[in-house]
């Protein structure tokens, strides 16, 4: 089977998105018990516990391990919740099938590896359960994809992906880099993917857990995955980014969903002008950009027959600086200006550099 032949249909028999949560790590039966009982079932529809933690650094807690199966059997048992655990080889998704785990999801230091996801594939294989992939700790959207073929290779059709976020040398207020790109590019190439968000990986951080969550629902994910605990503060594992299901439930309750779409006339003709708007824009950006590549061209020609370099790092100083300036002033965000200046120098030394090579 391929992936575009996967169905959405496990997920829509939710009337409200899916929300999985509980704590990052099972501690106890008690903690495990106790923050079952604590969720709004109406609100969250499936709990969870880490019991095989992989962690950055030895010495930090590495979860329960598989007694911790028994825990989550009794939450399914007692509270009638559909229960779901990370699964990181192929023993622990055999145990996990065992104790009847309804969701089974493979982290982001499991996708990056080919093994690891085929040999849990393989222990899966024409499984009934739901998987669920977290995207890789890279951003490497082939990677996440790649994985989702190996499971539905091996007949896995109940198949989703968890976006977390992505790990950045570069210092940001989240502790992955959403780069909402990414995830976006995987949801129009299979729309038939649940995309569930998970701000509590992307955030790191309490505080950013609803703007997050919020951003997920304006971009139209279907669900969140989202850690909770009964005193986050003394939780064994990512306490800063626990919350308790309480405030789970405000946020839940706070979220404004958006539609696909709104047939009505005022929506529908607005939208059409404003669209024709910047059609026109487009047009007109792109016959500016081809002029301003043909100036360049005849820069290279003139640099080719004075036998000078393409890359002139004063005048590309200068004017970025330039650039960057004014199109702040003109209210465009320094990264876009960036990436945009970046991507017009590299054409321009291209072009040049054809030129040069043209004998
Ligand atoms: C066009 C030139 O060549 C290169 C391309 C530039 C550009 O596209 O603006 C600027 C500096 C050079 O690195 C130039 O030298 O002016």
């Amino acid at each position: 089977m391929n992936i575009q032949d996967i169905k959405q249909d496990w997920i829509s028999q939710f009337e409200k998105p899916l929300v999985i949560t509980g704590p990052c790590s099972a501690e106890s039966e008690k903690q495990v018990m106790d923050i079952a009982e604590r969720l709004d079932k109406e609100y969250m529809q499936v709990f969870r516990a880490g019991i095989w933690k992989p962690r950055t650094k030895p010495g930090s807690f590495e979860g329960v391990g598989a007694i911790g199966l028994n825990w989550l059997k009794k939450v399914k048992d007692e509270y009638k919740i559909p229960i779901a655990t990370e699964i990181a080889n192929a023993s622990h998704a055999k145990l996990a099938l065992e104790f009847d785990v309804d969701y089974l999801w493979i982290g982001a230091r499991s996708t990056v590896n080919p093994f690891t996801v085929q040999e849990i594939a393989e222990a899966l294989r024409d499984t009934d359960k739901i998987v669920l992939v977290k995207n890789p700790v890279n951003p490497d959207l082939d990677l996440w994809i790649g994985a989702l073929e190996r499971l539905a290779a091996q007949g896995i059709k109940k198949l989703g992906v968890i976006h977390r976020g992505f790990s950045s040398h570069n210092k940001s207020k989240y502790r992955n880099n959403p780069q909402w790109q990414i995830a976006l590019e995987l949801k129009d190439r299979f729309p038939n993917i649940p995309l569930i968000c998970d701000p509590s990986h992307i955030t790191g951080r309490r505080d950013l857990i609803q703007e997050v969550a919020q951003q997920a629902f304006n971009l139209e994910y279907n669900g969140l995955m989202v850690e909770t605990h009964c005193n986050p503060d003394e939780a064994w594992s990512d306490a800063k980014q626990q919350i308790t299901p309480e405030e789970l439930k405000k946020i839940l309750v706070d979220i404004t969903l958006r539609k696909k779409n709104d047939t009505s006339n005022d929506f529908s003709s607005k939208l059409n002008r404003y669209r024709g708007e910047i059609d026109e824009l487009d047009n007109q950006l792109l016959g500016l950009l081809a002029s301003r590549m043909e100036v360049a061209k005849k820069i290279g020609q003139l640099k080719k027959e004075h036998n000078v370099a393409i890359f002139q790092p004063d005048r590309w100083n200068v004017l970025k600086k330039l650039a960057m300036r004014n199109g702040e002033r003109m209210g465009l965000s320094k990264e876009f200006l960036e990436y945009l200046l970046v991507a017009i120098h590299k054409e321009s030394v291209d072009l040049q550099n054809q030129i040069m090579e043209d004998k």
